[in-house]
């Protein structure tokens, strides 16, 4: 589906967090929102989820205005919040609660579909050999592919990623971008991801909207991302690092910003 935003803006209070934000996704776009600290990445999202009202503007997924949260978006958090308890299938499970309800998800009667839907994406996500084990006792890396099978369980026809991958290490959060690359590409799937490791979102990222200060200043494609652009985005980041790593589009060395440890784990 296409994703359209349109003249998005939201205050709280003084604080302008976003200020007419516009831009559009093509449908199937694996899409990157980069910026600093405090840039607006996170409100974005979570507006485009339903979890936050905008002042002003206007979402739309293929023409049609999204006024309220809707089943059919999917949302990956940084945090991934599962069940510890419950077993890899079960946390996916939990991602039909806007069908199901809760109560009916835990005590397992979801109807056969549901069920399908879940070892469907456990599998997606390389993880149907560990279905049955419990989510506690599973890597950062692996719980964080349980939280992307829960957001397909939902069927979603707009994938969020709030920082998917900023608490894993660097080759836990390459196998993780790769899963939610491939899930996009074999579904059709339109996604958005929020990403500070410029690296990863160079080696990953179709689109890219460079948000500063609540304001859209890049949209724009991997080979139009130059250094003087992530400059731009970022205000102060390393130059010799950058212009390093984006002489070709494989980087090797992860890039740092200064504030706040770009590219390294956190
Ligand atoms: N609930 C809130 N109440 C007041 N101000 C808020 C609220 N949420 C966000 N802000 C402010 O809005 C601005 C954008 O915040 P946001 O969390 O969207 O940035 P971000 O780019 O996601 O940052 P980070 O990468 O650190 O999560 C910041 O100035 C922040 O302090």
């Amino acid at each position: 589906m296409t994703l359209r935003v349109e003249n998005l803006t939201k205050r709280y209070g003084e604080t302008t967090a976003l200020s007419e934000v516009s831009f559009e996704i093509p449908d199937g776009n694996f899409a990157v929102v980069l910026g600093e600290s405090g840039a607006g990445k996170s409100t974005l999202l979570r507006i485009l989820n339903g979890l936050t009202e905008p002042t002003a503007g206007s979402v739309y997924l293929d023409g049609e205005e999204i006024t309220n949260s809707r089943s059919d978006i999917g949302m990956v958090f940084q945090q991934h919040n599962l069940v510890e308890e419950l077993s890899a299938y079960g946390n996916a499970l939990t991602g039909t609660l806007n069908r199901t309800g809760f109560f009916r998800s835990l005590i397992n009667r979801q109807p056969v579909d549901d069920r399908e839907l879940a070892l469907e994406a456990l599998e997606t996500v390389g993880l149907l050999g560990e279905a049955g084990q419990k989510v506690g006792s599973m890597s950062g890396g692996q719980q964080q592919r349980v939280g992307i099978a829960r957001a397909l369980v939902q069927e979603p026809a707009l994938l969020l990623a709030d920082e998917p991958v900023a608490s894993l290490d660097p080759s836990s959060a390459e196998t993780v971008m790769e899963y939610l690359r491939e899930t996009a590409e074999t579904r059709n799937l339109t996604t958005l991801a929020s990403l500070h490791q410029i690296n990863i979102a160079r080696e990953f990222g179709e689109q890219f909207i460079g948000i500063k200060s609540g304001e859209v200043v890049f949209d724009g494609p991997r080979e139009e991302l130059t250094s003087e652009m992530l400059e731009e985005i970022y205000g102060h980041i390393e130059t010799d690092d950058l212009r390093q790593g984006t002489e070709t589009d494989e980087m090797s060395e992860p890039i740092q910003t200064a504030d706040k440890g770009i590219g390294t784990e956190q």
